[in-house]
């Protein structure tokens, strides 16, 4: 199972999420309380050993700020949250990043990851980042195809429940890992993935 751990705005949070064993790290350069400068994405992903994918999460940016900004922070990924047409992925394709959609699990019946060409599919609550889950038993008749990731209101008490209705190829998280709203807490970070690991054994 693919974990990723987003919205991480200091080295410790990177060194606690890395030490855990998340495969992937996101980094908020849209309007959020998690929210970094593309400056200061760069220098946290100074800190992230390779083979662990960095990710900058945008929402409704113009694509040329997301070509920029990603550039400058020197991510391995752009997360696009908002109403992007299957063209903005095409358009992005020359960046040699991953790319992922992010959609609303609401809007999502029928998806498959590739539908707009993106390489990793996210389907999240209505309101990203708002640590609001959603029926996640919606898409246990009919998940998405491919590689996709599941998101909105998971913590360590609930996502081996989610993995278990949702079946995931991966999840990923940010309010569930905070001790208050923007601080992330290394102590949950961990038992957060504890609780994914032992998941994908049972
Ligand atoms: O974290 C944010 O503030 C944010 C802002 C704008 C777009 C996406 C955002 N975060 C994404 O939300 C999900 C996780 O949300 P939750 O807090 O665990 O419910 C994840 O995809 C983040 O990348």
């Amino acid at each position: 199972m693919f974990v990723k751990i987003c919205g991480l705005s200091t080295t410790q949070d990177v060194e606690a999420a890395v030490r855990a064993g998340a495969d992937a790290i996101g980094f908020v350069l849209t309007a959020s309380p998690r929210r970094v400068s593309p400056e200061q994405a760069r220098r946290l992903v100074a800190a992230v050993p390779e083979g662990v994918l960095t990710v900058a999460v945008f929402r409704d940016e113009p694509l040329d700020q997301v070509r920029r900004d990603a550039r400058e922070a020197g991510v391995g990924a752009v997360q696009l949250h908002g109403e992007h047409p299957a063209s903005a992925f095409a358009e992005l394709r020359d960046l040699g990043l991953t790319l992922v959609r992010a959609t609303s699990a609401a809007s999502a019946a029928g998806a498959s990851c590739g539908d707009f060409g993106e390489d990793l599919l996210l389907l999240d609550s209505p309101v990203p980042g708002s640590g609001e889950s959603w029926d996640w038993s919606a898409l246990g008749e009919a998940p998405p195809a491919g590689r996709w990731m599941l998101a909105g209101g998971l913590a360590p008490a609930n996502v081996a429940e989610a993995v278990a209705l949702a079946r995931p190829w991966g999840v990923d998280v940010s309010s569930g890992v905070e001790v208050r709203r923007g601080v992330k807490s290394p102590e949950l970070i961990a038992e957060f993935l504890r609780e994914v690991r032992a998941a994908g054994r049972g």
